[in-house]
Parts: C-alpha cells; sequence; structure tokens
C-alpha cells in the first residue's frame, strides 16, 4: 500500500487577538492515510477534529494559524506557508484535497440554483466540460442519494437540512478529489440517508474515484460502516490508532473505551440513542492538563498520569493508544508471561 496523505507533527492554533491566550486546537498530530483507505477520526466536541478537517483539507485562515509540521497529500508536499492559506493551497483544493464540511448552508451558494452551482463548480476545474455533462455527473451522484434530479432546479433555501447536506455531499465529490476531508457530513441527517452518504462515498472509494477518505465524527460507532482504520482524538492530540475493528471492539485507551460506551447504536431503522455520557468535558486548550489531558476524567488514571506525558504503546500491529496505564497493562503482561516460560 502505498501512502496518500502524510501529516507529520501538525500543531495549530487560534489566536482572537494578537496578544490574547491562543488556544492550541491540534497539538503534535502525526497521520497517514493509505491509498484506498477510510480512515475514521472520532472525538467528542471540542477536541479539535474540525480544526483538523480544516488543516488536512487546506481551508486555513485567520485565527486558525499552523505552527508547525509537514503535510504531504497526494505527491504534493505542502509547507507550513501553503498550509496556512498560501498559492500551494489554492491550487490543490477541491481536486487534489476537498472538504465535505460539516454546515451545509455556507457551502452552497444561496443566489444559485444548485444546477447553475454545480456547473460552476467543474468548469472551473474541468477544462471544456459542457453544461450537459456536468449535470449528467450531478444527476447520477444525487440519484445514490436517493435525491430526485428536481433539487438541481432549487435554490438552497428550498431545500431541507438534510437535502442540503446531501447536495453539498455531492459537490464536495464532483471533482472526484484524491483525498475527500468528511468533517461530520452525516450530522444533519436521518439514519436512512446517513447509510445513502457512507454508501456513496464506500462506492466512490471501492471505484478508486476517491482515493482515500478522512471520516470525522463524533459518534465512533458509525465509523463502523466506513472506516478501515480509526484515529481517536482528546483534546488536541491523538490517543490511539489502530484497524477499525479492533478500535471499536477491543479498545485500548480509557477515552476509546468510555467514548465507546457512551453511544450505542440501535438497530437500523431505529434512532440512536445516548446511554451514557463521559463524565465532565474535555479540558480547555488554552492551558491543558499537565501529564495525560484526560487524566482528570480517568476511570483508571495513576499518579504519574497528571505529572508525565505518556508514551506510545504498540499493543497489536498497526495498534497503538498513548496511555500509562496502557503501558503497566503491557509491562504487566508481558512479565507474567516470561515467568510462565521460565518455570
Ligand atoms: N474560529 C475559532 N476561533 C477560536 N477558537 C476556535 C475556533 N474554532 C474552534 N475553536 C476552538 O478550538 C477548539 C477545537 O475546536 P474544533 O471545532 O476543532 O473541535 P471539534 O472536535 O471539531 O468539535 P465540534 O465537533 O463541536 O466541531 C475548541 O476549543 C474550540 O473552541
Amino acid at each position: 500500500m502505498s501512502t496518500l496523505l502524510e501529516a507529520r507533527r501538525i500543531s495549530a492554533s487560534y489566536r482572537v487577538d494578537s496578544d490574547g491566550p491562543r488556544i492550541r486546537a491540534v497539538d503534535d498530530v502525526s497521520l497517514t492515510l493509505e491509498e484506498g483507505e477510510a480512515l475514521g477520526v472520532a472525538g467528542e466536541s471540542g477536541c479539535g477534529k474540525s480544526t483538523l478537517a480544516s488543516i488536512l483539507s487546506l481551508n486555513v485562515h485567520p485565527p486558525l494559524q499552523v505552527t508547525g509540521g509537514r503535510l504531504r497529500v497526494a505527491g504534493h508536499d505542502i509547507p507550513l506557508d501553503g498550509i496556512n492559506g498560501g498559492r500551494v493551497a489554492t491550487g490543490l483544493r477541491g481536486k487534489v484535497v476537498a472538504l465535505l464540511p460539516q454546515g451545509a448552508m455556507n457551502a452552497l451558494n444561496p443566489t444559485l440554483r444548485v444546477r447553475d452551482f454545480v456547473y460552476d463548480v467543474l468548469r472551473s476545474h474541468v477544462a471544456g466540460i459542457t453544461r450537459k455533462e456536468a449535470i449528467a455527473r450531478a444527476t447520477e451522484r444525487l440519484e445514490r442519494l436517493a435525491l430526485p434530479p428536481r433539487v438541481l432546479d432549487a435554490y438552497p433555501h428550498q431545500l431541507s437540512g438534510g437535502m442540503r447536506q446531501r447536495v453539498v455531499a455531492v459537490v464536495s465529490t464532483l471533482l472526484d478529489p484524491d483525498v475527500l476531508i468528511a468533517d461530520e457530513p452525516t450530522s444533519a441527517l436521518d439514519v436512512s440517508s446517513q447509510r445513502a452518504l457512507l454508501a456513496l462515498l464506500s462506492h466512490l472509494l471501492e471505484q478508486r474515484i476517491i482515493r482515500g477518505i478522512v471520516f470525522i465524527t463524533h459518534e465512533l460507532p458509525l465509523l463502523r460502516y466506513i472506516a478501515h482504520r480509526i484515529a481517536i482524538m482528546y483534546a488536541g492530540q491523538l490517543v490511539e490508532v489502530g484497524p477499525a475493528e479492533e478500535v471499536l471492539f477491543q479498545p485500548a485507551h480509557p477515552y476509546t473505551k468510555v467514548l465507546m460506551e457512551a453511544t450505542i447504536v440501535l438497530e437500523t431503522g431505529t434512532r440512536r440513542q445516548r446511554i451514557q455520557t463521559v463524565g465532565g468535558a474535555p479540558p480547555n486548550l488554552v492551558s491543558p492538563p499537565p501529564g495525560c489531558r484526560f487524566h482528570p476524567r480517568c476511570p483508571v488514571a495513576m499518579g504519574r498520569c497528571s505529572r508525565e506525558a505518556p508514551p506510545v504503546v504498540d499493543v497489536g500491529a498497526g495498534h497503538s493508544a498513548v496511555c500509562w496505564w496502557v503501558a503497566e497493562q503491557r509491562a504487566g503482561e508481558a512479565g507474567s508471561m516470561s515467568h510462565a516460560a521460565s518455570n
């Protein structure tokens, strides 16, 4: 497998006033997206997921600023000033990397019918495309999302929230981007529309129309339907990364465990229901807790968790967790195995 996107030690913060505090929304995050892969990123609200989505999709604007790290997308090295809204980013946005954003209204032009907007988007990137070809491409994707072709004649305000979100999904994928960064694309949708959108994205990936997807959500169980690997984000940092099945069903990090327990997905056709919440809330990112950022809420926190930054611990093939407790568990297992072997 070859690597399609690589983020190395990315840090970024918001600074609303020049002498005001820095909100460290993304702190030293490294991740990769392989060719043909859907990488899920999950975490609670306020953990930095949307900020990460903005960075990976090269949509960084003040007051957000990337302060460190490197990014490589589909063979393009993007320097820091490129990530921070420079010319490099403009040239790559849309076709190399596209954002399917959270807020559907801002992503469409309120003064244009969907059909004119679709044609404008395509013709600005695909030389010589005719209006008929543009509409045919959009119609095919609308149908996959159970949307009738008549939505093409509507203005954005004439569509329901769920319809608008699906139209935005169509528009974001129209240019067949190499990498799609999908930021909570299903949050405004009912269960069947969610499934249709996940099916469309999986189809585009399987057909290699899109080469890789980063799918961001606060609903970890949803990733079961699309992600090959999952990264868990807490307070601006990644705390666990691994194969989707393992992260979902054998989570290693205490945060992933509580996140998984906090939400269940009922069977198809019924509404999701929150059965338990994680106690407390993610920390203020101006001055996050020392040591492990999760320690004030962690059910298994130990003394050193509040003092020392936790280590990265390998817990399986391509599966790691950043946690003192996991490190001790692994050390205990290794100790008892060598004890058994020597007996
Ligand atoms: N434009 C902004 N100006 C200042 N601070 C911001 C801005 N956008 C986000 N933040 C802060 O950055 C931190 C991370 O926010 P972000 O939106 O990336 O988290 P998230 O995990 O995507 O949450 P949500 O799912 O609620 O969007 C939060 O503390 C948030 O308050």
